[in-house]
């Protein structure tokens, strides 16, 4: 039902938290000032808290020994005042960041939202859409907790542990070597936890993202849920995922509190022996009660930096590990820029078609696409290597099988300017595949596609999804309203009213003026819910409303009843008059749509000619298209042995 998670290989590669978190510099960068100016405040608020002891230490020593009232009072006070101070600080420190790091975190979800977009379709075919989802809510939430915490807190502890030291250092070297006792076995411990508790935070928000997949595709599922009473299993499914998720947690609560047992104990069993060696020493005079009672005053203020240090790592290896998971696909090579070829794509070959230099990127050069649509011949688009050819095509996915044959063997196919070819095959062919190379929804194995004349390898992104439009046999429909709808295929130039009554028209929408809303209606996943046909028309209407110069469509007309077919048919013909145009057709009926018709069987073009003379020639296109439908997968032609091959 899914597409497979993505590879877990990095969980279990050994990695470095702090290597990991550096990544992060280029959003906190901005905040920098913010986040070392409430690690100052911290340091300070601690400070106080380091102070109060001292202020003890002068009040046992002084005003109570000397049962001096008005002492013990300014004492009190003192301590007081500190207290406050100390708690301002903190709250003062907490709202100097909460604002800039909800920035940072916006941002991140920004760039991977933009990464998301422009990563081509085979990393979207690879990776659970929960995954992704996990890692732009889940993991930037922990991210912040950690700039927000951890960071800063880590930075405040240690020093204020180490301020504390030099206080109790001065007040009694010994009692401070019986307390420092117990930190080389927490040292060792710390490590140790650390790298389990690495693969415990990674394996849980792995499992978090793969619940979010099945908790999305039951969502997206449910009428086939339903349908075929698969509640129960659906249900069985999600709890045994659940558990895994919660013995993951518990196995990492289990980690936290067998640290936080020993970072507890440890240092209560020093204190405890630092009492009594102190008593032993203010009974003998060579310690005076208010050194001890500073010390330990000072030791037990000391309890809360140490005993954090636990879970501020754990929240700190939770963080690394969200880190490694939010530049996962943001490190996956292949994205679209937003103006030329995939960052990492090698065009298989640039040279023009009419060895002119220039003319492969031509069309970059030329008026927008509308302008195809004021009947004219494009200027270059007449010659030898106008409309679209295709010359050694060949495919393979990225994750088909090691030792299968590529999907597509060296298509070579031309549609003149202005022709409509109709793609004709057995099911699993590669027909939807092969559409797909055209505006490089995947990038071809080998050889290269021209669109008059311009190598689609080297035409930028944008100019290419201008030129060529698209219309799927499942349709799409975002939660928007009908005219956002139709309007989203027009390209950055948009649709006027116009346009979008003109596309609606061609694909025989009438039914939109009766919605609700007309127009306006709100459709998609949280809309109104349409027919599988009304759905198709509209995506039809999207794909024609921008008058492209190419137009791909994959079966579009498939959900229509006969009627409406030939109503978008006629319509239909007025459109690809004007353009250059590719459809795959399941059926006689849109292949009547086609000037010409094209075979494709075995990973190749095996037969181009009108639809009688394919019926007279060729022995696999009768077949096809006598009606048999699926029962085609066994008819002649390589077909079959080349589906045997994908499934191995
Ligand atoms: N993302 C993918 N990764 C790996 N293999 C894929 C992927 N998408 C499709 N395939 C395989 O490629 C082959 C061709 O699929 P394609 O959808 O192009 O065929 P088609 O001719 O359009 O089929 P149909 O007529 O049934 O729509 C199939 O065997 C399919 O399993």
């Amino acid at each position: 039902m899914s597409a497979a998670a993505p590879d877990p290989a990095p969980a279990a590669r050994p990695r470095s938290s702090l290597r990991s978190l550096l990544r992060l510099w280029p959003y906190v960068r901005p905040v920098r000032g913010r986040l070392a100016a409430s690690a100052v405040i911290g340091v300070v608020a601690s400070s106080m808290g380091l102070l109060i002891p001292l202020v003890l230490k002068w009040l046992v020593d002084g005003p109570v020994g000397d049962r001096d009232p008005s002492g013990v009072w300014l004492g009190g006070g003192l301590v007081l005042l500190l207290g406050l101070a100390e708690a301002g600080l903190f709250g003062l420190r907490r709202w100097l960041v909460a604002r800039p790091l909800a920035g940072v975190e916006a941002a991140m979800r920004a760039d991977l939202y933009r990464r998301l977009q422009r990563l081509p379709v085979s990393f979207h075919d690879r990776w659970a859409s929960g995954q992704l989802l996990s890692r732009a809510t889940t993991d930037l939430m922990i991210l912040r907790m950690f700039l927000a915490f951890p960071l800063v807190f880590l930075f405040v502890n240690g020093t204020t542990i180490l301020l504390g030291l030099g206080i109790l250092l001065a007040q009694s070297p010994l009692l401070t070597l019986v307390l420092l006792g117990p930190a080389v076995p927490l040292m060792i411990l710390s490590s140790r936890f650390e790298s389990q508790y690495a693969l415990a935070a990674r394996r849980a928000q792995d499992q978090a993202g793969d619940l979010a997949t099945l908790v999305e595709e039951s969502v997206l599922g449910i009428r086939i849920i339903k349908a075929f009473g698969r509640h129960r299993s659906q249900s069985q499914a999600f709890h045994g995922r659940a558990r895994e998720l919660r013995r993951t947690e518990l196995h990492k609560a289990r980690l936290l509190a067998d640290l936080w047992a020993v970072i507890m104990t440890l240092p209560e069993v020093a204190i405890g022996a630092a009492l009594v060696i102190g008593v032993l020493q203010v009974s003998d005079g060579k310690l005076s009660a208010g050194t001890l009672v500073a010390f330990l005053s000072t030791a037990l203020a000391l309890r809360w930096p140490v005993d954090s240090i636990g879970f501020l790592l754990a929240m700190s290896n939770e963080a690394a590990t969200a880190a490694d998971r939010y530049f996962e696909p943001m490190d996956t090579p292949g994205a679209e820029p937003s103006g030329g070829a995939p960052e990492d794509a090698v065009p298989p070959a640039t040279a023009p078609l009419d060895g002119d230099p220039g003319a492969g990127l031509r069309p970059a050069t030329r008026p927008p696409a509308n302008t195809a649509a004021t009947g004219s011949a494009p200027a270059d688009g007449a010659g030898a290597g106008g409309g679209l050819r295709m010359e050694g095509v060949g495919f393979r996915y990225p994750d088909a099988p090691g030792d299968s044959p590529p999907l597509l063997t060296g298509v070579d196919l031309h549609i003149r300017a202005g022709e409509t070819m109709a793609l004709v095959g057995a099911t699993g062919s590669g027909k939807t595949t092969l559409t797909a190379l055209v505006p490089r929804l995947h990038v071809p194995t080998s050889g290269r596609i021209t669109l008059d004349g311009a190598d689609t390898a080297l035409l930028p992104v944008a100019r290419l999804r201008e030129l060529v439009a698209v219309a799927f046999e499942e349709p799409t429909l975002f939660s928007a309203s009908v005219r956002e709808n139709v309007a989203m295929g027009a390209g950055p130039g948009g649709a006027d009213e116009a346009d979008v009554l003109r596309a609606l028209e061609v694909a025989q929408c009438g039914f939109v003026h009766a919605l609700p809303e007309g127009l306006e209606t709100q459709v998609g996943e949280q809309g109104l819910s349409l027919s599988g046909g009304q759905r198709q028309r509209l995506a039809l209407a999207r794909a024609v409303v921008g008058r492209p110069r190419f137009l791909i469509l994959d079966d579009p007309l498939s959900a229509l009843d006969v009627h409406t077919e030939a109503l978008v048919e006629a319509a239909l013909r007025e459109v690809l008059r004007e353009t250059t145009a590719l459809v795959v057709a399941h059926r006689p009926s849109t292949v009547q749509l086609a000037d010409r018709v094209a075979l494709l069987s075995g990973g190749r073009i095996t037969a181009v000619g009108t639809h009688p003379e394919l019926l007279r020639s060729s022995a696999e296109y009768r077949h096809l298209m006598s009606g048999l439908g699926p029962g085609a997968d066994d008819g002649p032609g390589a077909t079959a042995p080349l589906e045997r091959s994908q499934a191995r």
